[in-house]
């Protein structure tokens, strides 16, 4: 016979009684993990050994339960593995709610402390310093490209990137008054850009305003009756804004990648990502050798950007991200190649390829 409400939810309180106990048996063991880390100064954070668990447990899942699901409530206990061993600091660029804080919550959940940043500028030198563990920084984005910023600072700095976040980033149209009444609307010059037919369709003579990030637009569309903010659906909660339409980027396969960034050097999981930088030599074809070094070794390239070397006009460099670990005997021969082509070659990580993740 059919078991009756008050009898499924006993049956409910009974594995949640069995769940709990296990959370803690396993944190048991974290906590053993924790002190075998501290007594080898070893990393806290292990994005690799993260990855093969989340997929194993993939594996053997057969639902109901969404795999989705399955990620974001192990997020949450590896939050609190990582919390109960350590007490890691994750610098992000602020202020909160914004699509950084989103990417690195994505990444470090809930239990962690976070620390926002002014610029990125700023969250590269906290890692420096050891102000924090770990830093939380944009790369690119699908439809306004790479973080030009971000990719100066690596040049700049000895921290290496140790995983990435690829964030579907929806924007959202939000304010406290209806449509019909907005007068103003503030975002952050990428949200604008981002959202730009939707804006032009629907508010063609509301004036827009750039501020310095979508939280604080959020923050300024709550202080006035009149206006509205592009952000994220966690600037609208966190400011008491009604969301008035959502998605409106125009582009529904938006996209920021981002980068966490430390001092540590992951182990490779065979699904492994590389970024390096490299400045050519001044000769005739060397950056046509180096583009002919990757075909060579099979190596396909997932971005490639190059930005002004600051040091002669007309020099550049050239920042690439590729598949492979640094490693791998075939990537290690890539490196070599490339050197003889190049002033230099820097490795600024490798790291486990990441899962895209919605903002929904
Ligand atoms: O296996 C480890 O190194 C752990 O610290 C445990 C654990 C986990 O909870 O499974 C926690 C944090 C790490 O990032 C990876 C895994």
């Amino acid at each position: 016979m059919n078991k009756n409400l008050s009898e499924l939810r006993s049956e409910i309180d009974r594995l949640d009684r069995s769940i709990v106990a296990m959370i803690n048996e396993r944190y048991g063991y974290v906590r053993q993990v924790g002190e075998w880390k501290h007594a080898n100064a070893s990393e806290i954070y292990v994005p690799e050994r993260e990855k093969a668990l989340l997929e194993k447990l993939e594996g053997i899942n057969d639902g109901p339960l969404k795999n989705e699901t399955l990620r974001a409530i192990y997020r949450e206990i590896m939050s609190g593995a990582i919390a109960l061993e350590s007490p890691v600091k994750i610098a992000f660029l602020g202020p909160e709610n914004t699509f950084s804080h989103q990417a690195a919550l994505s990444k470090f959940g809930s239990s962690v402390s976070y620390l926002a940043k002014n610029s990125i500028a700023e969250v590269f030198e906290a890692v420096d310093r050891g102000k924090a563990d770990y830093g939380v920084v944009p790369i690119e984005n699908s439809t306004e490209g790479a973080v030009t910023y971000t990719l100066d600072m690596f040049n700049q700095s000895e921290v290496s990137i140790c995983a990435e976040v690829q964030l579907a980033a929806h924007q959202n149209l939000m304010a406290r008054c209806d449509k019909e009444h907005i007068r103003v609307i503030y975002s952050h010059p990428q949200a604008l850009a981002q959202c730009r037919l939707y804006l032009h369709n629907n508010f063609p003579l509301v004036p827009q305003v750039e501020v310095r990030s979508t939280a604080e637009a959020a923050k300024r569309a709550a202080m006035d009756d009149h206006a509205a903010a592009v952000a994220s659906t966690l600037a609208a909660d966190a400011n008491g804004l009604k969301v008035l339409d959502g998605s409106i980027e125009d582009n529904s396969r938006n996209v920021t990648r981002f980068l966490v960034i430390a001092r540590q050097n992951p182990k490779p999981t065979g699904e492994d990502k590389t970024s390096i930088v490299f400045a050519l030599k001044d000769k005739v074809g060397a950056l046509m050798e180096c583009l002919t070094a990757f075909g060579k070794e099979g190596v396909s390239m997932s971005m490639i950007e190059s930005r002004p070397a600051k040091t002669r006009p007309g020099e550049y460099l050239f920042f690439v991200d590729f598949n492979g670990h640094r490693n791998d005997t075939h990537v290690q021969e890539l490196i070599e190649e490339l050197q003889k082509h190049c002033l230099y070659v820097k490795t600024l990580g490798s790291y486990p390829c990441g899962l895209s993740i919605s903002n929904d």
